[in-house]
């Protein structure tokens, strides 16, 4: 099913999963893109034990994901610490989950992946499991449009729902849906909006809880 031929409604994909489509106006968007290439010197194509590397490139704040696990450090580039999670990133995930589940609901996340995808990157089904905490992840897209494939918790492939996630678009899965499978099998050249600050290209932000210390 492609959600996108039943309109552009804040949507219930699967218990917990919830897409609000363009829950950021475009001067947040340009805001969080400013944020971004503050960032982005140490954004990297993640090296995969398989020898591969992700097309997708990224950066953290709070604690860097390398496969499979957490760090307070940038082991795979400099080894040095991770960039700060900041305040006000983790308000806006706050009350992006408050609309998305239209009810106040703790959450206080501590990691940020930040993804850049160029027209030809894309991210396989998998699952968000290097967390110890069941909170919710939160996402933020921005730029090109993407199909977003959200699947199930049982394996990679069908049932699954293909999601556009458009520019401003965010999109909260927690509860029964926290490790579904899911992935990005394609980005849309050419749709990104520029006053939403990325002229080419799609960033993507998923704010979680890793219940770490
Ligand atoms: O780019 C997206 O929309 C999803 C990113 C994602 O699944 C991840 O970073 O784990
Ligand atoms: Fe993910």
């Amino acid at each position: 099913m492609t959600e996108s031929l039943f309109g552009r409604e804040r949507t219930e994909i699967a218990p917990g999963a919830v897409h609000v489509p363009g829950y950021l106006t475009l001067e947040q968007q340009r805001e969080l893109v400013d944020a971004c290439r503050g960032w982005a010197s140490r954004m990297r194509h993640t090296k995969l034990p398989s020898g591969g590397v992700m097309s997708v490139q990224t950066v953290c704040l709070g604690w860097h994901w390398l496969p499979y696990r957490y760090s307070r450090t940038v082991d795979d580039i400099d080894g040095a610490p991770v960039e700060p999670f900041p305040d006000w990133l983790g308000q806006l995930g706050r009350d992006a989950l408050a609309t998305a589940y239209a009810t106040p609901t703790p959450y206080a996340p501590d990691a940020a992946l930040i993804n850049f995808y160029d027209d030809a990157a894309k991210m396989g089904m998998h699952q968000d499991k290097e967390e110890r905490s069941p909170a919710p992840v939160v996402s933020l897209s921005i730029g090109d449009t993407c199909v977003f494939r959200f699947g199930n918790t049982e394996t990679r492939g069908k049932p699954y729902t293909d999601v556009e996630l458009r520019s401003g678009d965010l999109f909260v899965f927690g509860g029964p849906s926290r490790f579904a499978y899911h992935g990005v099998p394609k980005v849309l050249a050419g749709t990104a909006n520029p006053a939403s600050g990325l002229t080419t290209g799609r960033l993507n932000l998923t704010l979680r809880e890793t219940g770490l210390t």
